[in-house]
């Protein structure tokens, strides 16, 4: 490491600098009796994205002076988003001049042998599929104009396919020859993160030998890498491990090899894997309104505001019965009021946790699922009743529209998911547990709600038998509490808002809605990660740090600074740069 150390002076414009590169950072502090507190421009060499010799710039437009004593450096600039959502990054550069070539060839040296020793994880060479479709239809134009050029200023070569189809990548993924590439680019919204997700982890099992269909099956985790460039009308995955919807930042990522691991949850039926699920999962108004959205593509991203308002003014609630098993409530929970954040704790002590086995059997994981077994049959806990919606997420799932998600101390990386319960109750308590998800005002605490932190859920419908009992008495939590009164003015599985009363009853216990007139079934639909699922019986099993991605979680700014933000101390020693 020491051989990697540099001193010297260095020009930045007409003011002379101290530079100094250790190994971890690359520092530069003018040289001036004016800077008596010594301001210093701190930079991680793991943030460096590249080295030039002469005077080059590469965003918008590239742009080089050939000169033989100057050299540019590249790396990431933090700037503020606002809010509860991450840091935006942007490309720093810096242009130093040397008094003559040889010293100029020594940083540059120097610098680039220091990324590859402290970067072990910078890809080389990526696969990259655009959706031209996803979103505004900018797939392309973003990758060209923001993604390429940093790709190349970092020496990352890329295979970039546009796909013609849906379903294409995933495809590719399973099938074709992916020798040399250290990870995968998705241009697209979740719905094209969903289909690498499943081609990555599908084609892990197949080389594994493993059977994907049998979720007692411990999964091979994934060697390639997962990058999200966001150009999809929903962004939610990227949003919730990166903290903004912003293909410059996500490309920074990607460029310097960050690796954030994700939790994922395999969906079963009876006889197979169904899907994967990263982010929601949820049955009830979630299903509903997807399905609802399906009808109204046109409208764009904004057939979601329009289905969920009617979907809300149909007022459904659907009986279920929704068995889980819990996580070790030691090790964390749902309303501890904590955030997963960039390095976070819980999930580091997972990653042993989850991976400790390793020294033991030699496997990266036990082979089995102890918990599935007839055994373990105790250890699960059944709720049954009318839900207004049964939500499963294994991570925030935070997104613009609700900046702390459905599950806000949920972590991406713990091997649990957070099931959320939401019982039957009055429009107006529902209208406030969904509000609740645009502000910082907690969701769970309302009578109507539960939340669970598991390692697996199994949902399915209440025998005929069962349905009728239940619905005269309800199930689970108090009636009133949950906000109907003891009268019992709850009508079946859907109410009018307007006139309070249900509608006339039609054959296999479906209602007939006086607003919109369509008969309201008696079971919803899944929505897994913006698909609706073909089946509603399942059993999911969340599989810890299955896939990594190239992200680092959502940085918080108060801990870069350490400090409040006009801090002098801080600015000193901060990486954050200004
Ligand atoms: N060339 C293509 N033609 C049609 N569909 C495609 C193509 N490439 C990918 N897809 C599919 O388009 C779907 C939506 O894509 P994506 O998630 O990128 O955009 P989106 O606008 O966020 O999507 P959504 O319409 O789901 O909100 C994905 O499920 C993907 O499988
Ligand atoms: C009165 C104000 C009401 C405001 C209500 C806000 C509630 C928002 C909760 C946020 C939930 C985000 C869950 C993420 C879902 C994605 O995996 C999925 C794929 O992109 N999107 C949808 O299914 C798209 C369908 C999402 C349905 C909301
Ligand atoms: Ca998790």
């Amino acid at each position: 490491m020491e051989a990697e150390r540099l001193e010297s002076s260095l020009w930045v414009g007409n003011k002379r600098y101290r530079a100094v590169l250790t190994g971890w950072h690359f520092n530069w502090t003018e040289v001036d009796k004016k800077n008596r507190d010594k301001k210093t421009i701190s930079v991680p060499v793991a943030e460096v994205v590249g080295v030039e010799e002469g005077r080059v710039e590469i965003l918008p437009q590239k742009v080089v002076e050939d000169t033989d004593k100057d050299f540019t450096v590249f790396y990431v600039k933090r700037s503020s988003s606002g809010g509860s959502s991450g840091l935006l990054w942007r490309l720093g550069r810096t242009q130093f001049s040397c008094p003559g070539r040889v010293l100029r060839d020594q940083w540059t040296k120097h610098l680039r042998a220091a990324l590859k020793t402290h970067s072990p994880l910078r890809p080389h060479k990526l696969l990259v599929f655009i959706n031209p479709f996803g979103g505004k239809k900018k797939g392309r134009a973003i990758y060209h104009s923001v993604v390429a050029p940093l790709f190349e200023l970092a020496g990352i070569s890329s295979h970039v396919i546009v796909t013609e189809r849906a379903n294409q990548a995933r495809d590719h993924l399973l099938k074709k020859d992916l020798t040399g590439f250290d990870g995968v680019v998705c241009v697209g919204g979740d719905g094209m993160f969903s289909e690498i997700l499943h081609g990555v982890i599908g084609r892990t099992q197949q080389e594994a030998g493993l059977c994907e269909n049998d979720p007692a099956v411990a999964l091979q985790p994934c060697s390639l890498h997962i990058g999200i460039i966001p150009a999809g009308s929903t962004d939610c995955v990227c949003y919730a491990t990166v903290g903004a919807i912003d293909p410059l930042t996500s490309a920074l990522h990607i460029v310097i090899g960050d690796s954030q691991p994700l939790d994922v949850c395999s969906v079963h039926d009876a006889a197979a894997l169904v899907r994967y699920s990263v982010s929601m999962l949820g049955y009830g108004f979630y299903g509903d309104v997807l399905a609802e959205s399906e009808k109204h593509r046109w409208m764009g991203p904004l057939r979601y505001d329009y289905s969920g308002t009617m979907v809300y003014l149909s007022n459904r609630s659907y009986a279920g019965v929704v068995q889980y098993l819990p996580a070790d409530p030691l090790l964390s929970s749902p309303r501890d009021k904590t955030r997963c954040l960039s390095g976070c704790s819980v999930c580091s002590r997972s990653t042993e946790r989850l991976f400790h086995s390793f020294s033991d059997s030699g496997s990266l994981y036990s082979s089995h699922f102890s918990e599935f077994s007839s055994d373990s049959e105790g250890d699960w806990v059944s709720v049954e009743g009318r839900f207004r919606c049964v939500s499963l997420t294994c991570m925030s799932s935070s997104c613009p529209r609700s900046p702390y998600g459905l599950s806000p101390s949920a972590h991406l990386a713990d091997g649990t998911g957070d099931l959320i319960l939401v019982w039957e109750t009055n429009p107006l308590g529902f209208l406030k547990f969904l509000y609740r998800h645009t502000s910082t005002q907690d969701q769970f605490d309302l009578p109507f709600v539960e939340v669970h932190r598991v390692k697996a859920v199994r949902f399915c419908l209440p025998s005929s038998k069962e349905e009728e009992s239940h619905g005269e008495t309800g199930g689970g939590a108090d009636e009133e509490e949950r906000g109907y009164g003891a009268a019992g003015s709850r009508a079946g599985s859907q109410q009018h808002l307007a006139d309070g009363a249900a509608g006339p009853e039609k054959p296999g216990g479906a209602f007939l809605c006086g607003l919109c007139r369509s008969a309201a079934p008696a079971a919803s639909v899944w929505n897994c990660d913006g698909e609706i699922l073909p089946v509603t019986e399942i059993l999911c099993r969340v599989h810890g740090q299955l896939v990594r991605l190239y992200a680092r979680g959502i940085e918080d700014a108060a801990a870069l600074h350490g400090c409040s933000e006009d801090c002098d101390e801080c600015e000193r020693r901060c990486i954050f740069n200004k």
